[in-house]
């Protein structure tokens, strides 16, 4: 334990614990204080600022114990499980949290991410090792464009701040992103001079470069010409703004299974390769090794389908989602690729409209990978059903507990829980739940 007073703005501590977000964090008497880049075991000095900057000052949580996030002046004691950091702009771009940590200790931390969300909900499941499913990086990125005082910057939100780190280049990226920093800057250039900052999203695929630029508004004739010609010299295969294509030179697709998906502008596609093979492939395995044989699958928030697309070499597959647009895209490759099961589609809210037990009846198996905010409504409704074989997928741990402790609490055995991670040196980590619904009979697996 450290002693902590509350009129000192200097001092030393020592780091008890790694935070979720990758802070050290100090257990003091007067309740934690997070350190960032702070190691367990490690002598820190750090400042405590005064308690009126909104950044950094100490607030009261909900247990009335303070919480303070200090600044992290010095390590005085290093741990051993320190590492150098692979970029020269770690801790100064938020793009980064855990590039500090020796391997054993990052992987540690990231599956401890989903142990503490389960322990939270009073789960007592065994969770699998981390898979590193980082690959050659990730095959998206998203810039920050500003225009301050005359000068164009392109770049990431520094850690704790709204200023920009100009970037020109990113160690996470898949190399296939390295010319994506100059491209960003080049056709932001073009669209700054309105005054709007921008969000520039570049996306690696079969065909190139795609572009898709948020925060302009409409863009009239005259942009859309410039834009074009930018999109030519640039060679890039799909340059857009808010999903709005103003050119297409070559078809933005990426592989999934034996299907290639072109790509709805803006839409949502895992991080890295690996990844998305890697959620796939335990997503497969579960169908494969079921107890009885897999012939229909619901695949819900399905995307543009990196598992119906999949799955569809085993079973027949219902695609749900609320993107038409990811739909489309789906339904096309599926039609392009002889050989598949079917892959029907299905435009649906399912927060608000979650398929039924009656509805769910019919499938064997059911795949759900929501957005962070998770798949509770889903979750009541698979609870209350007779599916065999849930699997859940998840981006957020916390969510994923409380849906998996809803199918639990309806009947389902959790058989296998894995953390995979496609974000390396960030907090996030993914999660695939496999959940048996016992006494299913088996039945012939020809
Ligand atoms: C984490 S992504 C997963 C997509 C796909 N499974 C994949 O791996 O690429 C979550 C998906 O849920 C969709 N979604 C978000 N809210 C939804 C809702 N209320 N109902 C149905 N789908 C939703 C998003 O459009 C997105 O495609």
């Amino acid at each position: 334990m450290n002693g902590l007073s509350s009129a000192v703005t200097d001092m030393r501590l020592t780091i008890d614990r790694l935070g979720a977000r990758g802070d050290g964090i100090a257990d003091t008497p007067d309740g934690p204080v997070y350190v960032p880049y702070a190691l367990p075991g490690e002598t820190v000095s750090v400042g405590l600022p005064a308690p009126d900057p909104v950044e950094g000052r100490a607030a009261r949580s909900s247990h009335g114990r303070v919480e303070a996030r200090a600044n992290l002046i010095a390590i005085d004691t290093p741990s051993p499980d320190r590492r150098a950091p692979d970029c020269a702009l770690f801790t100064r771009c938020g793009g980064c949290s855990a590039q500090h940590m020796a391997e054993p200790t990052y992987r540690d931390w990231k599956r401890d991410s989903v142990v503490t969300a389960l322990s939270r909900a009073r789960l007592d499941i065994d969770i699998g090792p981390l898979v590193d499913a980082h690959g050659s990086g990730r095959r998206r990125v998203t810039f920050h464009a500003r225009r301050k005082d005359g000068v164009d910057a392109v770049g990431f939100m520094a850690a704790r701040s709204h200023n920009l780190i100009s970037i020109d280049h990113c160690p996470v990226l898949d190399p296939a992103l390295d010319r994506a920093p100059q491209v960003a800057l080049d056709v932001a250039r073009l669209l700054l001079p309105k005054g709007k900052p921008l969000d520039v999203q570049i996306t690696a695929t079969s065909g190139g470069l795609d572009v898709d630029v948020r925060g302009y508004g409409q863009a009239g004739e005259g942009i859309r010409r410039t834009l074009t010609q930018a999109a030519e010299r640039l060679d890039l295969a799909r340059l857009s703004i808010h999903g709005d294509r103003i050119v297409e030179r070559r078809a933005p697709s990426v592989p999934m299974g034996k299907g290639h998906v072109v790509l709805p502008a803006g839409g949502f596609l895992q991080a890295t390769t690996l990844g998305e093979d890697t959620l796939a492939r335990l997503v497969l395995e579960a169908c494969v090794e079921a107890p009885r044989r897999i012939r229909r699958v619901a695949d819900l928030f399905a995307g543009c389908g990196p598992f119906a697309l999949r799955l569809t070499e085993i079973a027949e597959v219902h695609a749900v989602e609320s993107a038409a647009p990811a739909l489309a895209a789906l339904d096309r490759a599926f039609r392009a690729t002889p050989g598949l099961r079917r892959i029907t589609t299905e435009t649906r809210d399912l927060f608000r409209r979650p398929l039924l037990p009656s509805e769910l009846k019919t499938y064997d198996a059911v795949v759900f990978d929501p957005p962070r905010a998770g798949a509770e409504a889903q979750a009541h409704e698979l609870a209350r059903s007779t599916v065999p074989l849930v699997i859940a997928v998840s981006c957020d741990a916390g969510t994923f507990a409380r849906d998996t402790k809803i199918l639990i609490d309806g009947g389902y055995t959790p058989i296998r829980i894995t953390p995979v991670d496609q974000f390396r040196y960030s907090a996030h980590v993914e999660t695939v739940g496999v959940f048996f619904r016992p006494g299913i009979k088996r039945s012939s697996r020809v």
